[in-house]
Formats: structure tokens, sequence, C-alpha cells
């Protein structure tokens, strides 16, 4: 169980060294990429808005608690708030801090709270920026079952997913004209001269927003997701995309991600359709016509050239990868498979046990990763971590936001930022004081002392406040 877990939460590729050091403070990167943690590491963290002062307090309770019984005082967490949201701009007029960007970039590894974006107009989304400003391009947001949680699926048990969104591009970049600026008439004026703006239902009232893809942003992410998967035995990833529609972005992401499979890691993966043509190979069929017939249950009535595309691809296969991947060798590499956004969606409910770490884009892991937790629980335990692979640059968050209603009643279930803070313990190499976060909130919840959210779901189950529950944690390590 815990090792799962372990894995499921290591961010980074690298192996953290903890260094030797007793009062240095900043966590570094070496020159080969190492993270260099010292004992007393200063974090950055930024408290959020809503509930997000309640979370932390919590958080940091249960924080500091894992590190001090992990390390007994040898080790702590020297922390250091940062302002943005509500708090930094009834301080200093601004929503991020120019300061609070400094911190983070100079720090390399902090924590936040959620952070309020209005619908419609006002400010663009802090957290969104905070992941360009750092270019924080991984997303990761584990999804796993702590047993005894309320779930609304039949068997929550087989959810072990490891979701990688790209974090910097796709709609969700926030490049968008407002419906009759002058932006968007330019805009439209431009599509007329090259003909398209014909698409546009109502051109002259049509807000726009600009979906940017790109080969180098996809590449580092599934790049990213694949050495993840490898690292941590896992044994298939799945490209979600809306490709069929949206061909020149989402489609782009598919092709560009198995690209990027098959030039830099040809031989630990197998591609599906690859897995196909030489599972067939393995049957015995070795006429190239059949093995077609088999992978492609229409291919009787495609065209002469459909069919003889489809004949190279399965002698292409066959001649490339038949000896390093065939007779059963290819079931030992990690399958990369794509499927498309909206069955995704059913699948991952109906197939829980077909998913295992999923790279996509932006907008599309952002629903996943809510729809998935409702499956193990639901947001109030869903953790994250924003992360550069490159520059060793992460910020861990949940993934919920800061429900605005229950804002200063102690009442809502801190698991998501403590999980996040246990997911950054264990990037830093802290994993004594990480394994103690996990196996308390197993008791914690086993022993059904949980808050609102979990209680309404369970019987019998002893209602917490936000805080009480961080002290149950500490108590229960
Ligand atoms: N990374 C970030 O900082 C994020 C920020 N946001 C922002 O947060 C604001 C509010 O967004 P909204 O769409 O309402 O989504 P929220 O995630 O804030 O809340 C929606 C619902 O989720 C449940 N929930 C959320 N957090 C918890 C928790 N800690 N424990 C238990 N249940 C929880 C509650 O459900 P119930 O009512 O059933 O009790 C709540 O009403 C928006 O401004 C949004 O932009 C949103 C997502 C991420
Ligand atoms: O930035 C926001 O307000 C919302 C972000 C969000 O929903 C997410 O990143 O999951
Ligand atoms: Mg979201």
């Amino acid at each position: 169980m815990l090792s799962r877990v372990a894995a499921a939460s290591t961010l980074l590729r690298r192996v953290p060294a903890v260094a030797s050091g007793r009062h240095a403070s900043s966590i570094t990167l070496s020159a080969d990429g190492q993270l260099q943690v010292p004992n007393d590491p200063i974090i950055p963290f930024i408290e959020g808005d809503g509930t997000g002062p309640d979370i932390w307090k919590a958080s940091q309770y249960v924080l500091d608690g894992a590190v001090e019984k992990a390390y007994g005082g040898d080790r702590k967490i020297e922390w250091l708030e940062v302002l943005a949201g509500e708090k930094a701009f009834r301080q200093t007029g601004e929503w991020l801090p120019a300061a609070t960007l400094d911190a983070y970039r100079q720090y390399l590894v902090g924590i936040k709270g959620p952070l309020t974006t209005p619908v419609s107009g006002g400010i663009r989304s802090l957290n969104v920026a905070l992941r360009q400003e750092l270019d924080l391009y991984v997303c990761l947001r584990p999804v796993r079952y702590f047993k005894g949680v309320p779930s609304p699926v039949k068997k929550p048990e087989d959810v072990d997913m490891v979701i990688f969104r790209e974090n910097t591009e796709d709609i969700y970049a926030g490049i968008e004209f407002e419906a009759e600026s002058q932006e968007a008439k330019e805009l439209v004026s431009f599509l007329e001269s090259k003909g398209v703006a014909k698409k546009i239902r109502f051109p002259n009232s049509a807000g726009l927003g600009i979906k940017p893809v790109s080969r180098e942003g996809t590449s580092r992410l599934v790049e990213a997701a694949i050495e993840y998967a490898l690292e941590n035995g896992r044994k298939n990833l799945t490209l979600v995309h809306k490709g069929n529609i949206m061909k020149f972005t989402e489609g782009a992401f598919k092709a560009w991600g198995y690209q990027v499979a098959v030039e830099k890691f040809r031989d630990q993966i197998v591609t599906e359709r690859e897995s196909w043509i030489l599972g067939n190979l393995d049957d015995g069929i070795t006429d190239v016509v059949q093995n077609c017939q088999k992978i492609e249950p229409g291919y009787d009535m495609m065209t002469d050239g459909q069919q003889q595309t489809l004949q190279k691809e399965v002698s292409d296969v066959i001649k490339a990868i038949g000896a390093t991947h065939g007779k059963g060798q290819w079931k030992n590499k990690l399958i990369v498979k794509d499927t498309i956004a909206d069955i995704t969606l059913q699948q991952v409910l109906t197939r829980a046990k077909d998913f295992d770490v999923i790279a996509t884009m932006n907008l599309n892991g952002d629903y996943l990763s809510d729809a998935l937790a409702a499956q193990v629980g639901g947001i109030g335990i869903a953790p994250g971590g924003n992360a550069n692979f490159k520059t060793g640059h992460a910020i861990f968050e949940a993934t919920h936001g800061t429900a605005p209603k229950y804002a200063n009643l102690d009442k809502v279930n801190p698991g998501s930022v403590i999980l996040s803070g246990e997911m950054m313990l264990r990037h830093m190499g802290w994993t004594e004081a990480a394994d103690l976060i996990i196996n308390s909130m197993d008791k914690t919840i086993a022993d059904k002392t949980v808050t609102y959210d979990f209680e309404r779901l369970m019987d019998g189950a002893k209602l917490l406040k936000c805080s009480e529950f961080g002290k149950a944690l500490v108590k229960n390590m």
C-alpha cells in the first residue's frame, strides 16, 4: 500500500538529496539536476482566499507535526508567508506582488492555498498567472483511494491514476477578446480576409478566444509523464484529446505525444496499435493482410490506397520493433494509447482500471481532475503540484477552490492541502514525514473521524471541524 502511495506521489524524476548543512535555508538545484534540501528549508506559502486561512492553519499544523515526529527537531520547515489574492490586495494594493513571485523563484519549492478568480470580468486567474510566470508546465494530480472514503462508484479502489495536465497553454492561457471590443473587431476582419469568419455564427457580437497548443509544450509535458510512468512502474499512459474536432491543437497534441514517445523512449514503450500488431504476430498471424484485418475490422471496405497504407504500417512495425518488442516482449513495456476526451469522462468511471497515467491539455485536465476526485471521496482530498521538471521550481496546491460559502467557519476538509504538502515533503526527500501523513490519513478516515464532506456520506461517522481533523491527524501519527 505504502509503496503505491509513495510512487503516486513522487513528483520529479530527480532523486532528492538531503544536504548536510544544518543552517542552509534555500532549497537549490545542483548542476546535475539534484534537489539540494537543507535541514531547515525556507518554504514560501500563500494562505489563500475564502476557506484558505482555515485550511492553511490545519495544514501547517499537520506538516510541522509530521516533520517533528519523523526527525525530532533535526529538520524543520521555516515557513515564509507570501501574499497573493485578497489579502495581498488589502495590504499592498496588488493582487500578485512581485515579491511573491521572487520568493517562489528564489526558494524553488513552495505551497499555496486556493485563490479566487471572478467569473466573466475582473482580474484574470492568479493561479494561472503563477504557473505561467514560473513556467510550471506540469500540473500533476494523483488520484487514489483511501479505504473507507465515501464514493459514488462501486469500486473506488480501482482508481489509481495520475493526471499530467499541461499547465501553460491551451484556451486556459487566457488569450481572449471581449465581444465588440476593438481587438475582437480587428481579429474578425483578419479572419474575414482569410475567408474563415463565415464559420463564426454571429461574428459582430462574438467574444473570441485563442487556443495555443505547441509542439514544445506538448513534448515536454508528455516526456515528463512518460518518465514518471517508467520510473514508477506504471503500466500505461493515455493521451487524452479532442483531436477529432480540434485537429490542429488537440489532434496535434496526440500526434506530437506519440512522436515524443516513439522518438525518445523507443526501447521502453509500445503504442497500443503496435501492441495489437505484435500480439497478432505472437498468435501466429504472419500474413500482413490478415494482421490488417484484425486491427481494422473495416479493412475489406477500405479503398486500395487505405489498405496499402495500413499494410505498410503493419510491415513497418514488424520490421522496426519485431525483434525488440515481439514474442511477448511488448507486454513488459509501457503502453502508450490515446482516447478522445468525451468518452474518456465515461471510461474513467466505467473502466477505471484501464487508466494509469493520463497526459492531457490544460482544460481537459482541469475537468478530469475534479471528475476523478469525485470517485475517490471528492475535492476535499484531491492534492496536486505544479512543476517545471527542468528548473526544479514547484508550487503545490489543492485541486479545489476557495469554497467561499464556508470561509472562516473552520469547517471544510483540509485534506487536499495536507496531501499536497505530503507530495511536497516527498519531493524534498522527506519521505518519513510524508509516510506519516499518509498512514495517519488512512487511520483517521478508517476511524470515521472526518470533516462534514465525508461525515454526511458515512454511517456512524464523527463530525470534526477543519482544525480538529488536523489535530486528529497529528494524534494518529
Ligand atoms: N487552484 C485554485 O486556487 C483554484 C481556485 N478556484 C477558484 O475558487 C473559487 C470558487 O470556485 P468553485 O467553483 O466554487 O469551487 P470550489 O472548489 O471552491 O468549491 C466547490 C464545492 O466543492 C466542495 N469543496 C471545495 N473545497 C472543499 C474542501 N476543502 N472540503 C470539502 N469540500 C470542498 C464544496 O462542496 P459542497 O457545497 O458540496 O459542500 C464547495 O461548495 C472560484 O473563484 C474559482 O476560480 C477554483 C479551483 C482551483
Ligand atoms: O484559477 C482558478 O481560479 C481556477 C483554476 C482551476 O480550476 C484549476 O487549476 O484546477
Ligand atoms: Mg479546476
